[in-house]
């Protein structure tokens, strides 16, 4: 069941979050930044919304704008006008900028969501770490690399910490919060408190792979496309199995595709070379003949099942 009320009600009863954290600087403003954007500014924070292309934060604007309005339409359903009131107000708290540097300098927390390669994110961090205030919080919503790699790029370790949403953010009510190896408690429980205060179920994990979500979904995924790799079951049946089964909103190829097929490999692929000896995080065939033929899932029209372009 998909709660927005639980929004307004968790954010009016953190006045921790408002007094620690008020201005938000969200880095890379495609599918999760502006996820991250808008729960933000819907819960009262001053955001900057950052990417290096004007042309995605104008369609991240619009996006965030559409999704809004669902959102009112479920929390103000019998008061259209203060729904229109819910939207403007949360668009007018979200600024965009296209440098990152200069975006962070009013920054309480910096959360980071651009592509997932940790050379890009080290040289975001570096640039960062030497221009934002002393007490600014770094964050990371990084899928798969590790959170003490990513802060290997700053001095300020002890400020720290992952923030792992997931897709679609407005929608999905958790929040992992990563404790790094030098994270210090201040910065842990300001991160939580934040996380509750944007309408987040939060929950703690150490930096290990996949956190706790995607160490088990990525496996998951990975042995349902060996199963049908294998013959021993079509997708659909694959599919239907695990959501009348097992309670499952998608079926795991369904997700697979909903995801992308190329983040799919390249979180096996960046594990297996990691951690050879773990065959769970074996390369698949399937897999990798399904992304090198460009069939990346619902964005590009096909994976395992086939969608009509938007
Ligand atoms: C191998 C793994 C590798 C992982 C790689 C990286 C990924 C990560 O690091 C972590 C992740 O994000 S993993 C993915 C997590 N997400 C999931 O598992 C999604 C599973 N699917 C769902 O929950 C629903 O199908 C879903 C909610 C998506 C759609 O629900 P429905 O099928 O019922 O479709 P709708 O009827 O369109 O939507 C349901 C209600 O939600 C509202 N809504 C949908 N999108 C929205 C959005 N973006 N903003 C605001 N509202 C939104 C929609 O309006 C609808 O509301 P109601 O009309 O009231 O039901
Ligand atoms: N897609 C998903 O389901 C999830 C992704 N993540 C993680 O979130 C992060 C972002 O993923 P997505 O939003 O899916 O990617 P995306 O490709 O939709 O957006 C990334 C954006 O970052 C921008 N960008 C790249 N380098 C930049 C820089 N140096 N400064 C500013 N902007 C920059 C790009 O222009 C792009 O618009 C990744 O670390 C990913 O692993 C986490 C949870 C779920």
């Amino acid at each position: 069941m998909i709660q927005f009320g639980v929004i307004a009600r968790n954010f009016s009863s953190s006045s921790a979050v408002q007094s620690a954290i008020k201005n938000v600087t969200v880095i890379g403003g495609g599918l999760m930044g502006s996820g991250i954007a808008q729960v933000s500014a819907q819960a009262g924070q001053n955001v900057i919304l950052v990417d290096l292309s004007s042309d995605v934060l104008a369609k991240s604007q619009k996006s965030i704008g559409n999704n809004l309005g669902r959102v009112a339409k479920k929390i103000y359903k019998d008061n259209p006008k203060e729904g229109e009131k819910f939207v403007s107000e949360s668009m007018a708290r979200i600024k965009t900028a296209t440098d990152p540097v200069s975006a962070s300098q009013g920054a309480d927390l910096v959360v980071e969501a651009i592509v997932e390669n940790m050379d890009i994110k080290h040289q975001l961090f570096k640039k960062l770490d030497a221009a934002a205030p002393n007490h600014t919080i770094f964050a990371s919503n990084t899928s798969s690399l590790s959170i003490n790699e990513i802060a290997a790029a700053v001095k300020r370790k002890d400020k720290f910490g992952g923030l792992h949403f997931f897709n679609p953010v407005p929608v999905m009510r958790l929040l992992e919060v990563v404790k790094g190896a030098e994270t210090s408690t201040a910065t842990y429980e300001t991160m939580m408190a934040w996380g509750k205060g944007v309408g987040k179920t939060c929950i703690t994990c150490k930096d290990t792979p996949g956190f706790v979500v995607n160490r088990l979904l990525v496996p998951y995924i990975a042995e349902a496309i060996r199963l049908f790799e294998r013959g021993d079951a079509s997708a659909r049946d694959i599919d239907i199995a695990m959501k009348l089964g097992a309670g499952y909103p998608m079926g795991p190829l369904e997700l697979a595709d909903y995801v992308g097929l190329d983040t799919n490999k390249f979180i096996l692929d960046g594990w297996h070379k990691k951690y050879p000896q773990e065959t769970l995080f074996n390369p698949i065939p399937l897999l990798n003949k399904l992304v090198s033929e460009g069939k990346l899932g619902v964005k590009t029209g096909e994976g395992f099942y086939k969608y009509e372009k938007k």
